[in-house]
């Protein structure tokens, strides 16, 4: 497409009016499988849901939420919130960062690149520090990635390598860690025979320790940041192994929520604070957990916590986390680069939009909404509110979340008439989900079908639109299952509890007295997946969908 020729205008749609209210409901880890005792969507009272599948077989299908249909390496890759809300608001698949970085790796091209050049110049005089996920659940980092970096950074000449891991729990099953560490601290050795002075520094479980989000708590932050840089952490032990076991057995804590520890030599003396002369880099490919920390670790002027020190290093990302702050300002591999999405076009042609969640989903309907891009596109035609999540808390103790809150908001801006598009994630099912408590993620699911309703409700009293969906599968499945489907226990013989997302699809369901008669479910796209939903509900808005967005759901038939 040339720029010449370029125009934001979209087609009408030769069918389908505009004007109408459409109430967009992304439900965060909701899919779908087979009903079990596992599956708390099926265990949950979800009324709303169950209409929606049970009320019209052409209103109601399954779209395809992991692997390729959202820009994954592969079919075993679990979907979620990034993928997912940048495929629901792009109408088209991008390769994403995984799939980035493991061609940059596989073709040498990662040590070719400016970023790469940067933080080699303090491969000489300074240590070169690794902070990021230390799993292979491919949400937000890679192991087998990890590994060939450091492999790499040696092979270019790094001679003091320390490696800060963030143990996970959450893509992966809860004491995964212990292996994931015995396999890192494996490689360091080798690359110590090689002469390479290479070790763990330091860590901590992620949703304790550096990977927060959207500013929910900075206490997170300096946990890390103290840890990491400063070298100082209540917890002291001489291998990263040691540590992850150790704190496991003594203080009850699960990979999730590890607290802070460093490592230390013979004489007590932290291994690997990062000190001026060093080089950072944060090897998560995913950004809304990095972002905080990037900051942290770029900003000469910085309020969030007392850095005590600032180190002069040379700092980059494995991605650049934010397209707009530019930040971090050097990296290893180029990001996606989303343009031109549905958001984007839909405020060019009038369509005034409203977005809504709380603060730990602030960002997926709205930053990754928008193809990883932070604020509004026109403030004269949106809002965007984010109502603020409890923080210091895991979610099963508070399983309604804001859920009530949120419903209430998109409740009112719909009323309003204000806006055409009322767009929320309810994140009950997966902030829940994560946490592994299966009672609470059944209350979680409740909830989360209650705050449906009232949407709903609401798009009945204006005349509009329903459309709801999900970003990816995770309370439909709490339990790890061998390929026959059978739960798996573990030694002890407990069921292995599932906290991750999964590979299942996901609901799509339209409706609301806005509907046009005749739109229904096309059958002709049987594999469609969350990249189709944009252009969809732009024809739901009265537009055609730009020609290179993935093909629609809908058609009209004439009754
Ligand atoms: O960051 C997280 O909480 C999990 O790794 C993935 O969950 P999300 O993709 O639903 O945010
Ligand atoms: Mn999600
Ligand atoms: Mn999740």
């Amino acid at each position: 497409m040339g720029t010449s020729e370029f125009s934001w205008k979209l087609a009408d749609h030769p069918k389908l009016p505009k004007g109408k209210t459409i109430g967009l409901v992304v439900l965060d880890g909701w899919g779908e499988a087979n009903p079990d005792k596992y599956n708390c969507i099926h265990v949950a009272e979800t009324p709303t849901m169950d209409s929606l599948k049970k009320g019209a077989p052409e209103k109601w299908r399954l779209v395809r939420a992991h692997g390729t249909a959202v820009g994954l390496p592969s079919e075993d890759d679990m979907g979620n919130s990034e993928v997912g809300h940048n495929a629901l608001g792009a109408g088209r698949i991008f390769a994403q960062g995984a799939k980035l970085v493991d061609y940059a790796l596989a073709s040498g091209k990662m040590f070719e690149g400016e970023g790469f050049k940067y933080i080699k110049e303090s491969f000489d005089a300074g240590t070169l520090h690794l902070i990021g996920l230390l799993s292979d659940g491919g949400v937000h980092s890679r192991l087998d990635q990890l590994l060939l970096l450091l492999k790499g950074a040696s092979e270019q000449g790094a001679k003091r390598i320390r490696v800060h891991i963030l143990t996970d729990g959450r893509d992966v099953l809860d004491g995964s860690s212990v292996g994931f560490v015995e396999t890192l601290e494996n490689e360091l050795a080798n690359l110590r025979e090689k002469g390479v002075d290479a070790q763990t520094a330091s860590g901590g479980g992620r949703m304790y320790v550096t990977m927060d989000r959207y500013e929910n708590d900075w206490g997170v932050i300096k946990r890390g940041w103290d840890a990491h840089v400063l070298g100082e952490a209540p917890y002291k032990f001489r291998s990263g192994l040691e540590a992850v076991k150790r704190l496991r057995e003594e203080t009850g804590a699960n990979d999730q929520y590890l607290p802070p520890f460093v490592i230390v030599d013979e004489n007590g003396k932290p291994v690997g604070p990062v000190v001026d002369g060093d080089a950072v880099v944060t090897i998560n490919f995913r950004a809304d957990r990095m972002v905080m920390l990037a900051k942290a670790l770029e900003y000469e002027n910085f309020d969030k916590f007392d850095r005590v020190r600032f180190p002069k290093i040379r700092y980059a990302g494995m991605l650049q986390y934010d397209g707009e702050l530019l930040l971090p300002s050097h990296y290893l591999v180029a990001p996606p680069e989303i343009e031109r999405t549905s958001g984007e076009y839909l405020v060019h042609n009038g369509v005034r939009t409203f977005a809504c969640s709380e603060t730990v989903k602030f960002g997926h309907v709205t930053f990754f909404w928008n193809g990883n891009r932070s604020g509004c596109f026109n403030p004269e035609m949106e809002e965007y509110l984010e109502i603020p999540s409890d923080s210091g808390i895991t979610f099963n103790v508070q399983p309604k979340m804001k859920a009530l809150e949120i419903a209430e908001k998109a409740r009112d801006a719909i009323l309003s008439r204000k806006f055409h598009q009322v767009r929320v994630n309810l994140p009950n099912s997966d902030m829940v989900g994560h946490t592994g408590d299966i009672e609470a993620t059944v209350v979680a699911c409740k909830a989360a079908d209650e705050a449906v309703k009232m949407i709903i409700d609401a798009i009945e009293q204006v005349g509009g639109i329903y459309v709801v969906t999900a970003d990816h599968g995770n309370a439909e499945d709490m339990v790890k299952r061998n390929k026959k489907g059978a739960p798996l226990l573990d030694k002890d013989g407990n069921i292995q509890i599932l906290t991750s997302h999964t590979l299942q699809p996901v609901p799509l369901a339209i409706g609301g007295p806005g509907l046009a008669p005749g739109v229904r479910f096309r059958k002709d796209v049987p594999n469609g997946g969350l990249a189709n939903v944009a252009a969809t509900v732009m024809n739901l808005h009265g537009f055609e969908a730009p020609s290179d967005y993935e093909p629609t759901l809908v058609e009209v038939v004439d009754n």
